[in-house]
C-alpha cells in the first residue's frame, strides 16, 4: 500500500482493503463505498460526495469490470486514467483508492457465475445479455471485499441500481445500498465516461435525449397511453440524429416490471440509444 496524491491510501487486494477497513470499524468509524470503472467525472465525484455524508470514510474502487463487457463491446478502448482519477479523489476527500487488477479480481480457475431475473430481466439485458451476470459476480465480490456499510450507486444506471439492490437483498449483504441522482450537464446530458467518445456534433444531438424522455414521461403522468408513448419517443430521437434506439420502455419503477397504463405509484421512463458507435442510456421518474 503507498499513498502517491495527498492523503489517499492505495489498495491493490482484498486483504490490504479489508485491513484499513477493520481498523476504522474496530474504531467505531462507519465506511461508504463508491464502485466505479474509473475515468471520473463529476457523477462519480456527486457520487463520493454523497459518500462522505452517509460515513466517516470513503472508499472509492477503480476496476474495468471484464466480465460485463462482450467480446464486441469496448473494454479493451474504455477510457483509463488511473492517476488524474486518484487525484480528484484526493480532493474530493476519497479516504482510500481500491484498484484490483483482473487477474486479483479473477485468478485462474474461477468458476462462479450468478445469474439474475426480476429487475433483471429485459431493457438493458435483451441488447447486453452478459451484462447483469458479469455487474452481479464482480459487484457481490467486492461488497465482500470492501465490508462497508453502506455502498452508493447512481440513477443514471438505473436498472444496474435496481439489479444490486435487489442482490444485496436476495444474498444477504450486509451493506445498505443508496442511489444517487444522475448529475448532467447545463443541457441535461447525463454524465457518463462514454461521453468522451463523442464528437462536438454528436453531443448536440446527444442533449435532446434528456428533453425527449421529461416529454414522454409528462405524457405518461397525463394518461396518454404507453405504448403510444414509447413508440413515439423513440421516433422522435431517430428525427433528432440518432443512429438507432434499443429501447424507450416505461416500468414500475421498482421492481421494472411492465406496465400497460399508468399506475398511481413511482413509474420510471428508461431509453437507450446510438450515436454512431456509442451507446447512451437515460431514465427520469414518470
Ligand atoms: N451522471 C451520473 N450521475 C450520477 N451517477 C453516475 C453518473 N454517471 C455514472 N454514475 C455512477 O457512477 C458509478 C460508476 O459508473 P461508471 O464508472 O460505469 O461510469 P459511467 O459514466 O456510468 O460510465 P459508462 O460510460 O461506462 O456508463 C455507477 O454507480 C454509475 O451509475
Ligand atoms: C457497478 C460497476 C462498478 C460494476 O463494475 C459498473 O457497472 C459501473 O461503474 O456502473
Ligand atoms: N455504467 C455501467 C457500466 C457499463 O455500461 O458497462
Amino acid at each position: 500500500m503507498d499513498s502517491a496524491a495527498p492523503s489517499l491510501l492505495r489498495a491493490a487486494s482484498p486483504a490490504d482493503l479489508r485491513r484499513v477497513v477493520a481498523g476504522w470499524h474496530a474504531a467505531a468509524e462507519t465506511v461508504a463505498f463508491v464502485p466505479t470503472m474509473g475515468a471520473l467525472h463529476d457523477g462519480h465525484l456527486r457520487l463520493v460526495e454523497q459518500a462522505r455524508l452517509e460515513a466517516r470514510h470513503v472508499v472509492t474502487s477503480i476496476f474495468v469490470n471484464p466480465t460485463q463487457f462482450a467480446a464486441h463491446e469496448d473494454l479493451g478502448t474504455y477510457p483509463r486514467t488511473l492517476e488524474r482519477d486518484a487525484t480528484l479523489l484526493a480532493e474530493a476527500g476519497c479516504d482510500l483508492l481500491y484498484a484490483p487488477t483482473a487477474s486479483t479480481m479473477y485468478p485462474a480457475g474461477f468458476a462462479t457465475r450468478i445469474a439474475m431475473d426480476g429487475p433483471a430481466l429485459g431493457l438493458e439485458t435483451d441488447h447486453r445479455p452478459h451484462f447483469f451476470a458479469g455487474v452481479a459476480i464482480v459487484v457481490a465480490k467486492l461488497l465482500n471485499q470492501a465490508q462497508a456499510d453502506v455502498a452508493l450507486f447512481g440513477e443514471k444506471d438505473y436498472q444496474q441500481l435496481r439489479v444490486i439492490t435487489r442482490l444485496v437483498a436476495d444474498l444477504d449483504i450486509p451493506t445498505r445500498i443508496v442511489g444517487v441522482p444522475t448529475e448532467r450537464d447545463g443541457q441535461g446530458l447525463a454524465l457518463s465516461s462514454r461521453n468522451a467518445y463523442l464528437s462536438e456534433g454528436e453531443l448536440d444531438i446527444a442533449r435532446r435525449l434528456n428533453g425527449r424522455l421529461a416529454a414522454a414521461a409528462a405524457r405518461v403522468r397525463a394518461g396518454d397511453p404507453i405504448d403510444a408513448v414509447e413508440q413515439e419517443t423513440g421516433a422522435a430521437l431517430l428525427v433528432d440524429g440518432f443512429a438507432s434506439v434499443d429501447y424507450v420502455a416505461v416500468r414500475d419503477a421498482e421492481t421494472l416490471n411492465p406496465l400497460k397504463a399508468a399506475v398511481d405509484r413511482p413509474m420510471r421512463i428508461l431509453a437507450a440509444a446510438w450515436l454512431g458507435r456509442t451507446r447512451l442510456i437515460d431514465n427520469m421518474a414518470a
